[in-house]
C-alpha cells in the first residue's frame, strides 16, 4: 500500500512545488495541523473509554457550553502548533483573544485560525465531527500578534481545510490549486491521498438547512426552501431530498462527494448576530475549499471570501455548494430588493405572490 499511494508529506513536497505560491513553511504547518488532527481523531475514537464525552462545565467566548472534547481539541491544536517556529499567532473558536506564541518558542510567519472541534452537539450521539483550519500570512507587526492581523478577507488564505472524524478520518485540503482528500490509515498513522481534484457537481436535488429556523429567515431563503419542498408540484418541477447532520464538516464532505447546497443563512433569531457560523474559522476555509472545487459560497448577497472581517468571532450567513442552486439563491436575494429586514413578509411565502419560474 505504501508504494501505491502518495502520503500527505509526499504530496506537499512533490505536487506543491508546481504552485508558484508554494512555501515550505506553509507545507510544514499543514503537516503540524495534520498531526494535531491525528491526535484529535484518536481521542474522538476512544469516546467514553477515556472519559472525553460530556460537558466541560465552562462557557466559551461565543456563550456556548464547551464540551470536554472542545477543550481537549483546542489544547491539542495549540500545543502541536506553538513550538515549530512556523506560526506567529493563533485564533480559535475556543479562545477569546489571539494566542501569543510563548517567548521561549521561535515565531514564524503564518497565522493559524481554527475551529478545533466542529459539530460539538454530535459528540454525545456518536455522529461525525471535525476540525476546520485556515492559514494566512502574518503581517509584519510588533512582537505580539494583534486582532487586526487576523482580520483579512478569505481571499488572502494560503491554505484551508478540515479533518472529518467519521467512520474513517479524512483530511480535505486546498492550497489554492484544487481540493484533495487524504484518508488516515490508523495503523500506520499516515494520511494517504485518496481523492484528487475533487469537483462539486454543478446541479443537485439535495439541500441542507435547519428548517426549525424557518420563521427567522429572510424572504429569499423562505422562497427557495418552500420551492424545494413543493417538488414536482411547485415551480421547480422536480423533487428534492434533504439532509441535516448539524456538523458543518459532515455537510461539506457530503457536498464535496455528491453535490448539494447548504444554507445557514443570516436570520433574525439573534438580531445582534449576522448568522450562526463564524467567518474566520468556519465560513472562510469552507468557502475556499468549495470554490476550489468549482462550487460557490455566498452570504446571500456577496461572495464569502470577499467579506472584510471586523471581529475575530464574527458570525455570518453561509450558503454554499452546487453552482446552479447557489446562483438561484443569490438571484432570489437580489430580487427581494436586498432588504434583509423583510423577514416574514407574506408576499414572499409559499402561498405568496412571488413564485419562481423554473
Ligand atoms: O444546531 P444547529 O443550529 O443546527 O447548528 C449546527 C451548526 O452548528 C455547528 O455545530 C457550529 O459549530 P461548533 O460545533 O464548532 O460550534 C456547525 O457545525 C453546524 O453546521
Ligand atoms: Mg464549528
Ligand atoms: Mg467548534
Amino acid at each position: 500500500m505504501l508504494t501505491e499511494r502518495q502520503t500527505l508529506t509526499q504530496f506537499l513536497t512533490e505536487d506543491r512545488r508546481r504552485h508558484p505560491g508554494a512555501s515550505e513553511e506553509v507545507d510544514s504547518l499543514i503537516l503540524d495541523v495534520a498531526l494535531a488532527c491525528k491526535a484529535i481523531s484518536k481521542r474522538v475514537a476512544s469516546g467514553a473509554l477515556t472519559g472525553v464525552i460530556g460537558a466541560a462545565g465552562a462557557t466559551n467566548v461565543q456563550g456556548e457550553q464547551q464540551q470536554k472534547l472542545d477543550v481537549l481539541a483546542n489544547e491539542i491544536f495549540v500545543r502541536t502548533n506553538e513550538w515549530g517556529g512556523l506560526v506567529a499567532g493563533m485564533v480559535s473558536e475556543e479562545l477569546e483573544a489571539p494566542y501569543q506564541i510563548p517567548a521561549h518558542h521561535p515565531r514564524g510567519n503564518c497565522l493559524l485560525v481554527f475551529d478545533p472541534l466542529d459539530g460539538s452537539s454530535n459528540i454525545d450521539v456518536n455522529v461525525s465531527v471535525g476540525s476546520i483550519f485556515s492559514i494566512l500570512a502574518a503581517p509584519v507587526t510588533g512582537p505580539d500578534v494583534e486582532v487586526a492581523d487576523f482580520l483579512q478577507p478569505g481571499t488572502q488564505q494560503v491554505a484551508g481545510g478540515y479533518a472529518i472524524y467519521g467512520p474513517s478520518t479524512v483530511l480535505v485540503l486546498t492550497v489554492g490549486i484544487g481540493v484533495h482528500a487524504f484518508t488516515l490509515d490508523p495503523e500506520l498513522g499516515e494520511f494517504f491521498l485518496t481523492r484528487q481534484d475533487i469537483k462539486v457537481p454543478e446541479a443537485t436535488a439535495e439541500f441542507a438547512v435547519n428548517t426549525s429556523n424557518r420563521r427567522f429567515w429572510e424572504p429569499a431563503v423562505q422562497r427557495y426552501i418552500d420551492e424545494c419542498l413543493a417538488g414536482t408540484t411547485g415551480p421547480r418541477q422536480k423533487d428534492f431530498n434533504m439532509r441535516w447532520v448539524a456538523s458543518l464538516v459532515a455537510e461539506t464532505h457530503r457536498i464535496l462527494t455528491r453535490g448539494g447546497v447548504f444554507l445557514y443563512p443570516r436570520d433574525s433569531k439573534d438580531p445582534a448576530q449576522e448568522g450562526r457560523l463564524r467567518l474566520l474559522y468556519e465560513a472562510n476555509p469552507i468557502a475556499f475549499l468549495i470554490e476550489q472545487a468549482g462550487g460557490r459560497a455566498i452570504t446571500g448577497r456577496e461572495r464569502v471570501l470577499e467579506v472584510e472581517p471586523t471581529r475575530l468571532h464574527q458570525r455570518i450567513g453561509l450558503i454554499f455548494g452546487s453552482r446552479e442552486e447557489v446562483d438561484r439563491i443569490e438571484q432570489y436575494h437580489a430580487e427581494s430588493g436586498g432588504d434583509p429586514e423583510q423577514h416574514g413578509n407574506p408576499l414572499y411565502g409559499f402561498r405568496g405572490l412571488y413564485r419562481a419560474t423554473a
